[in-house]
């Protein structure tokens, strides 16, 4: 089936994830600020895509917004080109769950829990069947195959990186949400974790999106999308990082070409 977005792209199904339109402001009357202002994106299943722009830009919201973790004021959202927006609170859920994983830069494991067990969680939360010996081969590939007994304070920063992956995957979702996974690890552990991103998209054809300030991790990316002001400003494929710190640096143009600064800033 074709779908037409509004600015005449057509997207012909095989997009994992498509946003059409979508704005979402916060704040009273009065005392706005928009955070997303009408962004159209479309990403193919197996691309993996960086998402960078300014302090303020919009990222998180729109990573937010596209993982059905938070709601548009209006737009479309939508995931193997089934809407998720306007569902039931329940019924996103259980779209979440299916089809989505996340990746935070706190990890966010239960520290009660095990490696294993956390990574089998959002199965069982899912109501879903656990196959320890696929639990055990995700763990493995993301070298943690002899840690599985472990609690997260027992693991370095990397390696609890690694057990959230492996959690993001083993569901099998269609697109994983990384949100700055490396901004709390050293340089070795972050290229890791991006070598482990690259694999989820070139070995297992997950469509993986990442929000990240640091060239270094976009350039791991396919494409980097920028964002100012909540608006899309442009892309760029095959990143190098000094590509994406040059781009990055001309999105900030229209703050270095106010001429009326005040005295002492
Ligand atoms: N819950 C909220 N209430 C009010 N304003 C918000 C809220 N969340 C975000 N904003 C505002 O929306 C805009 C976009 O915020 P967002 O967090 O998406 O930007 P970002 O690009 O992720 O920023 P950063 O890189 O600093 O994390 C900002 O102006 C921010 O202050």
């Amino acid at each position: 089936m074709f779908h037409r977005t509004s600015r005449n792209q057509p997207t012909d199904g095989s997009d994992a994830l498509c946003l059409v339109e979508v704005s979402k402001t916060y704040g009273t009357t009065g005392n706005t600020v928009t955070a997303l202002d009408k962004v159209t994106l479309n990403l193919s299943a197996g691309s993996f895509t960086a998402i960078m722009g300014p302090s303020g830009s919009g990222k998180s919201t729109l990573l937010q917004c596209a993982a059905g973790l938070d709601r548009p004021d209006s737009g479309l959202v939508m995931v193997d080109g089934e809407e998720m927006t306007g569902r039931s609170e329940t019924q996103l859920t259980k779209f979440r769950r299916r089809r989505i994983g996340f990746i935070f830069q706190q990890y966010n494991l239960l520290p009660t829990l095990t490696v294993a067990q956390n990574t089998t969680l959002p199965l069982k939360l899912a109501g879903r069947s656990i196959d320890q010996a696929r639990t055990l081969e995700i763990l493995t590939e993301v070298g943690l195959g002899d840690r599985l007994g472990h609690r997260p304070d027992e693991l370095s920063g990397g390696q609890r990186q690694r057990v959230a992956i492996a959690r993001a995957l083993l569901t099998e979702p269609s697109v994983v949400f990384a949100d700055e996974p490396t901004g709390a690890l050293d340089t070795r552990s972050a290229r890791k974790i991006l070598r482990l991103l690259q694999q989820t998209v070139r070995v297992h054809g997950r469509t993986v999106v990442m929000v990240t300030h640091d060239p270094l991790a976009a350039s791991y990316a396919d494409t980097v999308r920028f964002l100012a002001d909540g608006r899309l400003a442009g892309q760029l494929a095959q990143p190098t990082v000094d590509g994406v710190a040059e781009r990055l640096a001309h999105l900030g143009d229209n703050i270095d070409d106010v001429d009326d600064v005040p005295v002492g800033v």
